[in-house]
């Protein structure tokens, strides 16, 4: 994949991963995310987003196989030990998730969630350096509703919580998977502002296309594990070359673009080896080479067809 800086906070080289059933869920899979870049990860339900993500936290479940290589800040996270990954996590790399008071725990205060950013990596939080950054991120009255359980605040609040104790040590790579997706729609813009402030590189897991639009500078596009198109996010979302991209462009609830049409069909198995491209059953321009030959990317699209651009 095409970056535009070669002193990347992560870069991921021909990550395969397969699950212990046997689910192909990532194949080739080769990114990188340069310093201050946001770059979103897209695709329907199943293709293989959170694997990724999980597979660059070590999260991913035992006998889980991993080909490849995931370096952040220049350490391999693949067949790292446990002891490794946990430094990684805390001080190299953030993880916000997609349910803030799944995160926490109901019976703490919200300053017990925040401190653990400092306690997770072993250090003493210094004196009202959790109230600061909840203040840092937009909590009013933070001393006070600190004291509060979890329950006690808004999603919208408490998922800047959550954010601020994975950033504490503003990490080079925060990992965010749907980190809006349990949150009202009129907050989802102001807690990806602040997530994007807090942090140095982001990788923004998301089906939200509107969102992604309007915070990732640029965006991989999922299919079936692969990537098949990647790319500045204007570039992307208004001039998608490969045929799924259109298609998942045109099924995305977007202001301003009509009512979405359908993404008719549904991908292959994660267990079969699927020969050629895994989109072609349901793509309108599959042609030669579909069929037998893997799509590889070049130029920012794998495709064999890809289509064309009209204008400038
Ligand atoms: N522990 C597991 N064991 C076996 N298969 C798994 C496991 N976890 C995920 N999968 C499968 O791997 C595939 C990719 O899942 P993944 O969660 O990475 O997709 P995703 O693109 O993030 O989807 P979503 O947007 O729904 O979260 C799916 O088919 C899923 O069922």
């Amino acid at each position: 994949m095409d970056t535009p800086d070669t002193d990347a906070v992560l870069r991921i080289a021909d990550l395969s991963v397969c699950y212990s059933n046997g689910a192909q869920a990532v194949r080739s899979v080769s990114l990188e995310l340069a310093p201050g870049e946001c770059l979103a990860l897209v695709g329907e339900s199943g293709c293989g987003k959170t694997t990724v993500a999980h597979a660059i936290l070590g999260l991913l479940p035992r006998r889980t196989t991993v080909a490849g290589s995931i370096v952040v800040g220049g350490v391999e996270v693949v067949g790292a030990s446990r002891r490794t990954i946990r430094r990684l996590r805390g001080h190299t790399i953030g993880y916000v998730g997609q349910d803030p008071y799944a995160a926490c725990d109901p019976l703490r205060s919200v300053r017990h969630h925040v401190e653990e950013g400092w306690t997770a990596v072993r250090a003493t939080p210094p004196t009202g350096a959790a109230i600061e950054r909840l203040e840092a991120l937009g909590i009013d009255q933070a001393g006070h509703r600190a004291q509060a359980r979890p329950n006690q605040w808004s999603g919208g609040m408490l998922q800047r919580a959550t954010i601020a104790a994975a950033t504490v040590h503003r990490p080079a790579l925060t990992v965010a998977d749907e980190p809006t997706s349990a949150l009202d729609a009129d907050r989802s813009d102001g807690v990806l502002q602040i997530l994007r402030e807090a942090t140095d590189g982001l990788l923004l897991v998301s089906h939200d296309l509107s969102l992604v639009g309007r915070h990732a500078d640029r965006i991989a596009v999922m299919y079936h594990g692969r990537i098949v198109e990647a790319g500045p996010a204007s570039e992307v979302l208004s001039r998608a070359r490969h045929p799924y991209t259109r298609a998942l462009v045109a099924a995305s609830p977007r202001p301003g673009h009509g009512l979405p049409e359908e993404l008719e069909g549904a991908p292959p198995s994660l267990l079969a080896t699927v020969p050629g491209c895994s989109f072609r059953a349901r793509c309108h321009c599959a042609g030669a080479g579909c069929e037998d030959q893997l799509p590889v990317l070049r130029d920012g699209v794998a495709c064999h067809h890809p289509l064309e651009v009209v204008g400038p």
